[in-house]
């Protein structure tokens, strides 16, 4: 580390992390059916009024207000789907449309009444009630949106409401961001791919595994690049051959240890550091910068600490990459259900789980940074402040749910 003994403030590092992140420019035009989880690159206006025409909100009668109470004849029957003459105003005196949910009201009428609070209802007349209200389920041409308003902002992640929308318009095409291009690399010598044997002295590697799955759960596409060998000659060429990536995200080789030379290799390639050691428990070791134009994300090697710092790191500083105007960590309040202790003069980053508005910290916060089932038995991260000794039982903490899931036990859901 550039300096052993001064660590930068964690919301320091957060700030610095962002900045060095500029929204890609290069776009493309994709198919509907591909769109979800891309990010909109310019904004979509609404080229059909919603709804297009007049139409009716129920089965029943089109009437004229005026008519309340009155035995009508039934001028025709209207369809969903019905056009020009079909729809054509045609009504005499003491006369009404029979019509169905979604069909065009002509424009001598103003009222639709249900079939179901009609009376004496026969093929060719129907006496409607005394009491209505005057347009009373139409549904207004433009009334829920007009040609020319945003439908939705460049930045937004595309998601199954937009995708209604948007075939809402008979649009099938849509201007996206280019995915960013992200390599994962690994360092370690006693690293073995979980296809291969091991021996004891020898470890799975399982960061990469777990990155790119991380990333795919995000909406990212990455690529698993290798393992960056232990030397820094070798690491150096390693590295060199990646700047063609947009990110570049590795885990391990970034602390102090004799065979630590991630940081240098990447110093060597002319990287510029944002910062180097956070104070933050864990991931203390974390370092970013850019190198040329690729985005460089050096991780702790452990694999709890590279998980959690990449959820609270690395995956918005990708979002804002990408283009999405909606980068920062969405947290939810919850009540501390059990007190647990944190330690003071680091932010520290506390693994739980976040259920029907209750945080339950993992393993009474004693679990190592070393560990991987630590982060599979939780749901959330909860972020102290320096100054913080512990979480009482009770306390109302904010927390950022991952791996968000429906839950087992079924509760109270209405308010
Ligand atoms: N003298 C100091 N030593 C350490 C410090 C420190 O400040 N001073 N920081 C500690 C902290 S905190 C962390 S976190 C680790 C991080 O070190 P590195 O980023 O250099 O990571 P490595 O030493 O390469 O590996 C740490 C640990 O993780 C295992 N590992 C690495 N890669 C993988 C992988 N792909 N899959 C699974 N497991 C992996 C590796 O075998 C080690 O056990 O440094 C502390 N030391
Ligand atoms: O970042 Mo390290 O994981 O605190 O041990």
């Amino acid at each position: 580390m550039s300096n052993k003994l001064r660590y930068l403030d964690f919301e320091e590092a957060v700030k610095r992390s962002l900045d060095l992140a500029k929204a890609t420019s290069f776009t493309e035009i994709i198919p509907l059916a591909n769109a979800i989880g891309r990010v909109v690159s310019e904004d979509v206006l609404c080229v059909k009024n919603l709804p297009a025409f007049n139409n009716s909100a129920m089965d029943g009668f089109a009437i004229k207000a005026s008519d309340a109470g009155k035995t009508l004849n039934i001028n025709k029957v209207i369809y969903a789907g019905d056009k020009g003459e079909a729809v054509k105003e045609s009504l005499w005196d003491n006369e009404c449309y029979k019509i169905m949910t979604g069909a065009k009201v002509p424009s001598d009428v103003d009222t639709i009444i249900p079939i179901e609070n009609c009376f004496d209802v026969t093929d060719k007349t129907v006496r409607v009630p005394e009491n209505i209200k005057e347009g009373a389920n139409l549904r207004l041409k433009g009334e829920e949106q007009k040609e020319g308003n945003v439908l939705f902002e460049k930045g937004e992640i595309i998601t199954s409401s937009h995708v209604t929308l948007l075939a809402s318009q008979g649009l099938t095409m849509i201007k996206v961001f280019k995915k960013i291009s992200i390599a994962v690399v690994s360092t370690g010598n006693e690293l073995k791919e979980p296809w291969e044997s091991s021996d004891e002295e020898e470890i799975y590697n399982c960061n990469s595994y777990a990155l790119v799955s991380l990333l795919t759960e995000n909406g990212f596409d990455a690529t698993y690049s290798g393992v960056i060998p232990d030397s820094l000659e070798a690491s150096k060429e390693f590295i060199s051959n990646m700047k063609n990536y947009d990110v570049i995200i590795t885990t391990g080789g970034i602390s102090m240890g004799d065979a630590d030379f991630v940081g240098q290799a990447f110093l060597d390639n002319g990287l510029e550091t944002a910062f180097h050691g956070v104070n933050v428990k864990p991931g203390r070791p974390i370092m970013m910068g850019k190198m040329e134009n690729t985005i460089v994300m050096c991780l702790p090697g452990n694999p709890l600490t590279a998980m959690v710092n990449m959820h609270l790191f690395a995956v918005p500083v990708l979002h804002k990459l990408q283009g999405s105007s909606s980068f920062y960590h969405d947290v939810n309040f919850a009540m501390n259900h059990q007190d647990f202790k944190t330690k003071q003069g680091r932010v520290n980053v506390v693994l739980g789980t976040c259920e029907n508005g209750g945080f339950k910290v993992t393993r009474n916060n004693k679990y190592g940074s070393g560990m991987i089932t630590a982060l599979y038995e939780s749901n959330s991260i909860l972020v102290t402040r320096e100054e913080t000794s512990g979480i009482d039982v009770g306390q109302e903490v904010y927390v950022i749910k991952f791996n968000n899931k429906l839950v087992k036990k079924q509760t109270n859901i209405f308010n």
